[in-house]
């Protein structure tokens, strides 16, 4: 395993470079909260593509960014300044319902929290958004049994979720998320409720979901097993991308490429926790997130890297990183 430039998925993803675009770009992304002195950046000049077909985790310490940049990239938050574009379409000037088709057409979400609605059963928990695009009963119906099929739950499609454990409840959830075949699918701590079985299980499922159905996903966790699963681990801190890891499994790991053996995902996992150490000692070391505008005090600009060659030089305030992460 090795921390890799991602030239690889910058060449996957940039229409730039004359390919199709890709199923996601945020380019140049700040997200500020609160005015003047009682201003916080929460994203600082964030650039990242994912290419389609393609496992993104999110990690970094709390208060980093990951939850502000995950709801900017669908639309969930407008950014202060910036790009974020969804297959090549410009979310940032889109109005409020157009967003909201958009992401119950385009995208498709997995919570912590599973948010599945009590009084549906899981087939037609499942249905629900392809009946608001507009489906019809028996095709939703068909389309729902399939994706329940997919995550194993076929002989649950009538149960309701509190006759469910946790983990089918979360599986219901990723066949919902699933169902319309969405450009992305954005996951928010998907197996912060599971326990480590269960969670390997869905973390399986997601993998699964990219590698055979080709879903492109982006995860938020702050579980080093569960990003060590994704193709590659993006780390924020103080609102910049500081940090990028291409585990050894990805097709990219020019080290054990292809290798999504449990010992390959172990050895990647202990990789990222020593990277997210070293990110929170950075951080409680006195770059909290910031107040105000202007470059300079975040983690990204001390006096060395944090982890490798993804890492941001020291006098560029994070926008290298940023950069290497697109
Ligand atoms: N609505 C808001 N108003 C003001 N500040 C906000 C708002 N939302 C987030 N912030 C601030 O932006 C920064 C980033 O928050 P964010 O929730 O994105 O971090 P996070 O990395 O997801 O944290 P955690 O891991 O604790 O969930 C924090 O300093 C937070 O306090």
């Amino acid at each position: 395993m090795m921390n890799v430039d991602d030239e690889t998925y910058r060449r996957a993803g940039s229409a730039a470079a004359g390919g199709p675009p890709a199923a996601l770009a945020l380019t140049g992304v700040t997200r500020r909260y609160g005015r003047r002195g009682a201003a916080v950046e929460a994203l600082r000049g964030i650039e990242v593509e994912l290419p389609r077909g393609s496992f993104t985790a999110v990690m970094g310490p709390s208060g980093s960014g990951k939850s502000t940049l995950l709801q900017c990239a669908v639309g969930l938050d407008r950014p202060t300044a910036g790009s974020v574009r969804l297959g090549g379409q410009e979310l940032t000037g889109m109005g409020r319902r157009a967003l909201t088709r958009l992401r119950r057409e385009r995208i498709g979400f997995v919570f912590q929290s599973f948010n599945l609605l009590p009084a549906l059963t899981a087939e037609q928990n499942v249905g629900l958004p392809l009946r608001l695009a507009g489906t019809g009963s028996r095709r939703a119906r068909t389309l729902a049994r399939e994706a329940l099929g997919r995550v194993g739950l076929a002989e649950r499609a009538g149960r309701r979720p509190a006759e469910l454990s946790g983990g089918q409840q979360q599986r219901v959830a990723l066949a919902r998320a699933l169902v319309t075949a969405p450009e992305i699918v954005c996951a928010d701590e998907p197996t912060g409720a599971l326990d480590p079985a269960t969670a390997e299980e869905m973390l399986g499922l997601l993998r699964g979901a990219v590698d055979m159905l080709g879903a492109t996903v982006l995860m938020v966790t702050h579980d080093p097993a569960a990003a060590a699963h994704a193709d590659r681990v993006l780390f924020l801190a103080d609102g910049m991308l500081v940090d990028t890891y291409v585990c050894a499994g990805s097709a990219d790991g020019a080290d054990g490429a292809g290798d999504r053996s449990g010992d390959a995902r172990t050895g990647a996992a202990a990789h990222i926790a020593r990277r997210m150490r070293a990110l929170a000692g950075r951080t409680r070391s006195g770059a909290g997130p910031r107040s105000g505008p202007g470059p300079g005090s975040g983690p990204g600009s001390g006096p060395e890297s944090v982890g490798g060659a993804g890492s941001v030089p020291p006098a560029d305030g994070g926008r290298a990183a940023a950069g290497r992460a697109a």
